[in-house]
């Protein structure tokens, strides 16, 4: 058995459902610890600009909740800089945001935005937060993120799962170069964006890859299965594919 790879829960979209009738019900803090209970590795939660589904009061009652990790992934602004150093989470993934996009469509610029991120890289790290940069699998935005001295490096892999099985074999062989490179630089690196039990195995095989971030497929499923068992089952999947 290789490394442990670490699964970690995005709760965005509890959140979308629990504002879709603007009660308290669901919660995604209930929803992080059955997680957790499940098998979670950490809790990701995305705060975006326009608060479409996980709220300030979210990450504060996770912050205050959690028994694990929580990753908090946040747009390269003042405001969610301040918010990461109030709260200190775990972790901080810096994500590229757009108010009219429906999710995250692609990685950040990170090689031609190291003058705004070097900054904030520096900042998290220094409240001891670890920073990921949430990139492309292109040796650009890794040799930027080696300069901008991220610790962690999250690969968008939303191209490989938007492909058909044949065509994903290229964009899986630049997800893998892309882990090794970050790798062999010293970055720790995740992966995350569209991954369900069907595609998560070549993902969960590549050796550096040491922890995914998966959600919205979860809490889809778990609206059949219960996301203790989609947790389950793809904790499952992940460890099959990992060997
Ligand atoms: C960066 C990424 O791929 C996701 O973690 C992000 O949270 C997607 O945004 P939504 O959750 O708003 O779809
Ligand atoms: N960073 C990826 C993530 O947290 C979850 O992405 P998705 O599984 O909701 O597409």
């Amino acid at each position: 058995m290789t490394d442990h790879l670490r699964l970690g829960v995005n709760i965005d979209h509890v959140a979308t459902v629990r504002n879709a009738r603007g009660s308290g019900y669901p919660d995604p803090v209930r929803a992080a610890l059955v997680a957790a209970e499940a098998g979670a590795d950490g809790i990701t939660a995305h705060l975006r600009e326009d608060r479409r589904h996980i709220t300030d009061a979210d990450i504060a009652h996770l912050s205050e909740a959690l028994t694990i990790p929580l990753n908090l992934e946040m747009a390269a602004t003042e405001e969610m800089l301040g918010i990461a150093l109030r709260h200190r989470p775990h972790a901080a993934c810096i994500v590229p945001e757009r108010r009219e996009e429906r999710t995250t469509e692609g990685g950040l610029d990170a090689a031609g935005q190291h003058d705004h991120l070097g900054p904030m890289v520096a900042a998290l790290s220094a409240a001891n937060i670890r920073v990921s940069l949430f990139v492309e699998p292109d040796p650009r935005q890794i040799e930027a993120a080696v300069r901008l001295c991220a610790p962690v490096v999250e690969l968008h892999t939303g191209r490989y799962c938007e492909l058909d099985e044949e065509a994903r074999a290229g964009e899986l062989r630049r997800i893998a170069d892309a882990a090794a490179l970050a790798a062999k630089n010293g970055i720790e690196v995740h992966a995350g964006h569209g991954l369900t039990f069907d595609n998560v195995g070549p993902i969960a095989a590549i050796p550096q890859v040491r922890e995914l971030n998966i959600g919205h497929f979860l809490i889809g499923e778990a609206m059949f299965v219960g996301l203790g068992e989609a947790v389950r089952r793809m904790r499952a999947e992940m460890d099959a594919a990992r060997g």
